[in-house]
């Protein structure tokens, strides 16, 4: 897990909202004809009155569905787009002002985009940054040195990036973006697409990047796994507004407050005609184990009882899968409409 973050705060947004104003098209010829002359503009809210703050070197999850406003909230931190609301501020700097000063400390990595030049080597590339961010060759040298063991690139920095495997291409690219050191790196979503092991390779990473140096780093990713194993806060946002702003298990907990429990037998199982108060079936079909769902007040009368339905040989108890939290939240009908305003920030 990530080094404890320093209580300075790196990131600030107040108020801030984006909407976007576009161009309708009309369908068929005599549409386009009519857009010669005229053409409908549109509007939408991607981000409303967006209120955080996050410290130097803390490790966030940005969470929402498809929509959500979280690239939109990844490009107005790194300065791609200007706020149409209110105020960001990044270590100091108001980001749409693309300050040099403000350009090297920061780093955008968006995982279905591509920074890395094809046609020659990622070593090509990290020249090109080197010249370009002003390193020193000692620095260079040593940042190259330092990011290429831990990323495990030694063999792939003199191969042209169009012959890198889709994995070893998403390490390149977080090692071009890294190279000059930045304090705070935006990340959307680093992982997409890759296979489990360079996932993970690419998790650790991150966390000994965060933890080493006091990184900020700001994550989205649709893959639970990654925001379970790095970041200790979790921000959910829908319609573009704050939704949560806590930890994932506070937010397993304010969403799925019942315990999972999984009992396994060396034999048949005789469940009993009914469940006790407090507890429900989620899997009884398996001949020799029982996955139940009970309430902590439940919780203690159900582990006492579970030996007696057959030869108990082990018992799990967890919390719900931030997974499965994340789908119930995001099917729930309430959601948009504060639904974990109870343990919002
Ligand atoms: N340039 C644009 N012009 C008009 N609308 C846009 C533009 N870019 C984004 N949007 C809209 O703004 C909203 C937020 O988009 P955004 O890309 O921030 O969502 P997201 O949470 O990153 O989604 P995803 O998880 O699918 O990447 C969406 O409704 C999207 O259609």
């Amino acid at each position: 897990m990530p080094a404890v973050p320093s209580t300075l705060p790196a990131i600030e947004l107040s108020g801030v909202g984006k909407t976007y104003r576009f161009h309708r098209t009309r369908p068929g010829v005599r549409g386009s004809v009519r857009d010669l002359f005229g053409r409908e503009s549109g509007e939408r809210i991607a981000v409303a009155d967006l209120d955080l703050q996050i410290a130097a070197g803390e490790f966030i999850g940005l969470l929402g569905r498809n929509g959500a406003g979280k690239t939109t909230t990844l490009k107005m931190l790194s300065g791609l787009l200007r706020p149409s609301t209110g105020t960001v501020r990044v270590l100091g700097h108001e980001p749409y002002k693309r300050g040099f000063d403000f350009l090297r400390q920061i780093a955008i990595v968006l995982g279905n985009k591509t920074m890395l030049w094809w046609d020659v080597s990622t070593m090509a590339n990290l020249e090109l940054y080197q010249a370009l961010y002003d390193l020193s060759p000692d620095e260079f040298g040593r940042n190259v040195g330092e990011l290429a063991e831990l990323l495990g690139l030694g063999d792939h920095l003199d191969i042209p990036v169009r012959k890198l495997s889709l994995g070893e291409r998403m390490k390149c690219e977080l090692m071009l973006a890294l190279v000059h050191r930045p304090e705070v790196i935006f990340l959307d979503e680093p992982t997409i697409g890759l296979d489990v092991v360079s996932k993970a390779a690419i998790r650790q990473f991150l966390a000994e990047t965060c933890a080493q140096h006091g990184t900020t780093i700001i994550l989205t990713s649709h893959d639970m796994d990654d925001v379970e194993q790095l970041c200790p806060r979790v921000v959910l946002i829908d319609g573009g507004r704050l939704q949560f702003d806590g930890s994932p298990d506070q937010l397993v907990r304010s969403t799925r407050p019942r315990k999972r429990v999984t009992c396994s037998y060396s034999g048949p199982i005789q469940p009993p005609g009914t469940w006790p108060p407090g507890v429900r079936p989620i899997d009884d079909t398996d001949r020799q184990r029982l996955v139940l769902e009970a309430e902590r007040e439940a919780l203690a009368g159900l582990l006492a009882l579970a030996p007696s339905w057959g030869t108990l040989i082990d018992l799990e108890v967890r919390d719900a899968e931030l997974d499965e939290v994340m789908q119930a939240v995001l099917s729930s009908p309430q959601f948009g409409n504060g639904l974990a305003a109870g343990v919002a920030r």
